[in-house]
């Protein structure tokens, strides 16, 4: 197979900003020793990757994830803080209102954008009328930029783009503000791109146009690659992924995306190194994809609540033992076990443990006898063949007076099946 002209390889790229508010809050960060410095932000934190000719790369990630600050990087239009951005041919950028002039007419626009990106004078008279076409904007076209609706912004770059004839096309957004119909007619204009040779990288938030237009997905998360690979691949994950995350509550969403944000403005180039070692140290390009596929799951994982199977499973541990402890204490044998589940749970041993705790010392010793007061609990008894009442009572802990008031019996006489009242000391 022959391998396609790699038009774009990112090594390692990271883009920083400043938060700084205040121009003096920068003059004081040359002199650290006076604060403590500009509170900075990674918007990348050190990606990697491959882009070849021929490609379609769809780029998705949640709001903020770095989307538009990489594809600004691929497109020239910002350098990278650290690591290298190499691309080979010419770059177009379609985004809302992207490198457009408000206060100039959408013609003069045109004609300076396409300036801009190689064409000659005579290029652009020659082109003018199909681009203009194509924008779909009649008129308007000589009406300031700074009066047309998103739609028409993005239809303007769009068809500067068609006829810019650039190498590498990034198209931000740019599809999702325009009508069906101008969108459907860019799609597939952006196919004929990629038969030409092109590579294009696109941002959209419909996972409809990206299963349409993209053959390989690049997934952000927070300035990181989560997932690189073939859509097939990446999108169940990622829709996988926004079920989840948009299951969150207000409060959950909020504490994850802090956490993320959080560690971009903590990140530092010493965190990339480190990443890096243990990364060549795990390296094994056969198990790449699937290790990918688990660091996703893990980190969904990681960051939901508890998975139902897992809370069913612990309700039944804990009532499990909950009722073996109680079976213990109660003298419970299996047979009346199995007879009589529901006294595991109904004769609750803690009221007597607690009885016994207030009859004796926490040393164990008797404390000195005061005229018990009963009070009829709910726990219950089930007499045994050939069990007395003495027999109950020793069993239990409880005086034999104090089982026949509860169950107000004339005389000591039981009968196995007979279930007794357990009274519980006050
Ligand atoms: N000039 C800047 N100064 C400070 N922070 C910035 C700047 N530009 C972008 N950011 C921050 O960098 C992060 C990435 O922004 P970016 O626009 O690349 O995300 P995105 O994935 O394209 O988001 P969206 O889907 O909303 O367009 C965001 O948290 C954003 O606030």
């Amino acid at each position: 197979m022959v391998e396609k002209k790699v038009t774009v390889a990112a090594n390692h790229v990271t883009k920083r900003f400043d938060l700084a508010e205040r121009q003096s809050d920068k003059v004081k960060a040359v002199f650290k020793f006076w604060g403590k410095g500009i509170p900075n932000f990674w918007a990348v934190k050190g990606v990697s990757f491959e882009a070849h000719a021929g490609e379609t790369i769809g780029v998705i990630g949640t709001n903020g994830s770095g989307k538009s600050t990489l594809l600004e990087m691929v497109a020239g239009l910002t350098q990278p803080t650290s690591g290298q951005m190499t691309i080979n041919g010419s770059t177009s950028i379609i985004a809302i209102g992207a490198g457009m002039r408000p206060q100039l007419t959408g013609r003069a626009n045109i004609r300076l954008k396409a300036l801009m990106q190689g064409m000659t004078e005579k290029e652009i008279d020659e082109k003018m009328d199909d681009i203009i076409e194509f924008s779909e904007l009649g008129d308007f076209i000589d009406q300031p930029v700074k009066s047309y609706s998103s739609g028409m912004k993005s239809k303007l770059g769009f068809a500067i783009s068609v006829y810019s004839d650039a190498d590498i096309v990034i198209i931000d957004e740019a599809l999702s503000v325009g009508d069906p119909t101008f969108t459907q007619k860019s799609m597939e204009r952006t196919k004929r791109f990629k038969e030409e040779g092109k590579t294009i990288f696109f941002v959209s938030h419909s996972a409809a146009q990206m299963r349409q237009m993209a053959d390989r997905v690049i997934w952000m998360h927070y300035g990181d690659i989560r997932m690189d690979g073939p859509i097939d691949e990446v999108m169940p994950e990622y829709e996988h992924f926004l079920k989840r995350f948009n299951r969150f509550s207000e409060n959950e969403r909020l504490a994850y995306q802090k956490r993320y944000k959080d560690a971009q403005k903590s990140f530092t180039l010493e965190h990339l190194k480190q990443i890096e070692r243990n990364r060549q140290l795990l390296d094994d390009p056969t198990m790449a994809m699937q290790r990918q596929k688990e660091n996703a799951h893990a980190f969904i994982e990681d960051n939901e609540k508890m998975g139902w199977v897992t809370r069913i499973f612990l309700v039944v541990m804990i009532v499990l033992t909950v009722g073996l402890i109680n079976k213990q204490l109660l003298n419970m044998s299996w047979a009346n076990v199995m007879a009589h589940p529901t006294h595991l749970v109904t004769n609750f041993a803690p009221s007597k443990l607690a009885q016994l705790d207030r009859r004796h010392g926490r040393d164990g010793s008797a404390r000195p006898q005061e005229a018990p007061v009963y009070k009829v609990a709910q726990n219950t008894y089930t007499v045994q063949d050939g069990e007395t009442l003495a027999g109950i009572s020793q069993k239990t802990n409880i005086s034999v007076e104090a089982i026949m008031q509860a169950n107000q019996l004339t005389d000591q006489v039981v009968t196995p099946g007979q279930v007794l009242t357990l009274p519980v000391e006050r």
